[in-house]
């Protein structure tokens, strides 16, 4: 039986590979189907699969070709909804070890709103968030007091932060070996230097993805082309179209307070047990907000993705 994981899918071939380091262009059966999920695509990249090899008729030299026969379950995926209203959605990748938000005060703003919204998608996609605070070196005073204060804001809740900087090079081994032997994922604004940080810890690696200036271009969306990049420290780069910006999940009403985890630990104590935090006597949350326990804009960004909730609902 041979084994090894997706590190390439163009929609139609699957490149495999293999523990002892050897690629296998796979295909996949026409009615391979995963339970319970419906989506354009059955295999994406981070997948670990099963496969045998193809007899190709009268081309003994040409390279090994394979037929993926069985999928191991994931331990998360990101997906995106496809564009066309159907409910089928499209898996972007597969199996992540963690995923790096990358944050600036400056050059560009990165706001609360916006890390909240990725933390919480994150945590609902059950993959471990680092926020990486890029650009120290452009901070003056004032900024900088602001990132330290938003670094304890996190580290508190149990986010492991760091401070970088390409251009001093900062911070730049820390990154690295928070990212040896795992499959890591980069996200977050434009412009923040995620190109760059790639590439001051793995020089020469030039990601070729753009972010497609998603959801309006329709019609982008069907691409499943995607693809995952070795690190010569080991592990891997996700690298593909849709993965900066997959904090765009849309959640249950009811789930959301479970994915902000100073909220969540709280419930319990609230008086109602699908307490929502808002207008509710008794609530743990609200106490522990006037108390600064929990940080006002942390509170705010979870009110904030419940009334989206309902406006995407209405
Ligand atoms: N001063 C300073 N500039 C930086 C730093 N890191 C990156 N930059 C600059 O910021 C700009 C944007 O960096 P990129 O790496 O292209 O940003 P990105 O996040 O990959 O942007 P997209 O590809 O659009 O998503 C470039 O001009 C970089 O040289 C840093 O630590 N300090
Ligand atoms: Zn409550």
């Amino acid at each position: 039986m041979n084994t090894g994981i997706v590190i390439k899918s163009t929609g139609s071939w699957y490149c495999v590979k293999t523990e002892s380091g050897k690629t296998v262009d796979c295909k996949i059966k026409g009615n391979f189907r995963i339970k319970d999920i419906k989506s354009t695509n059955p295999i994406a990249v981070g997948d670990r699969v099963t496969f045998k090899y193809l007899e190709m008729e009268g081309e003994e030299t040409a390279k090994p070709v394979g037929l993926i026969t069985e999928i191991t379950d994931r331990k998360n995926y990101i997906v995106r909804k496809s564009p066309n209203l159907s409910k089928q959605s499209h898996i972007i990748a597969a199996n992540i070890d963690q995923a790096f938000l990358v944050v600036t005060i400056n050059y560009p703003v990165t706001t609360t709103t916006f890390i909240d919204r990725f933390l919480a998608s994150a945590e609902a996609y059950r993959i471990p968030c680092s926020l990486i605070f890029n650009k120290t070196d452009r901070y003056n005073s004032e900024q900088t007091r602001q990132m330290d204060e938003l670094i304890e804001l996190y580290e508190k809740i149990g986010y492991r932060c760091l401070k970088t900087s390409t251009k001093t090079k900062s911070g730049l081994n820390q990154l690295k070996k928070w990212m040896t032997d795992k499959t890591n994922v980069f996200s977050g604004h434009s412009g923040v230097g995620k190109s760059t940080l790639i590439n001051s810890v793995e020089p020469g690696l030039n990601l070729k993805t753009k972010e497609i200036s998603d959801y309006h271009q329709t019609g982008q969306h069907t691409t499943t082309y995607s693809e995952m990049f070795e690190l010569s420290f080991g592990g891997y780069i996700i690298d593909t179209p849709g993965i900066k910006g997959f904090g765009m999940l849309d959640m249950e009403k009811e789930e959301i307070g479970h994915y902000f985890p100073e909220i969540f630990k709280r419930l319990e104590k609230c008086q109602y047990y699908n307490c929502t935090h808002t207008h509710e006597p008794g609530c743990e949350v609200k106490r522990a907000v006037l108390d600064n326990e929990i940080a006002e804009s942390r509170y705010y960004s979870y009110l904030g993705l419940l009334q989206s909730d309902e406006k995407y609902r209405s």
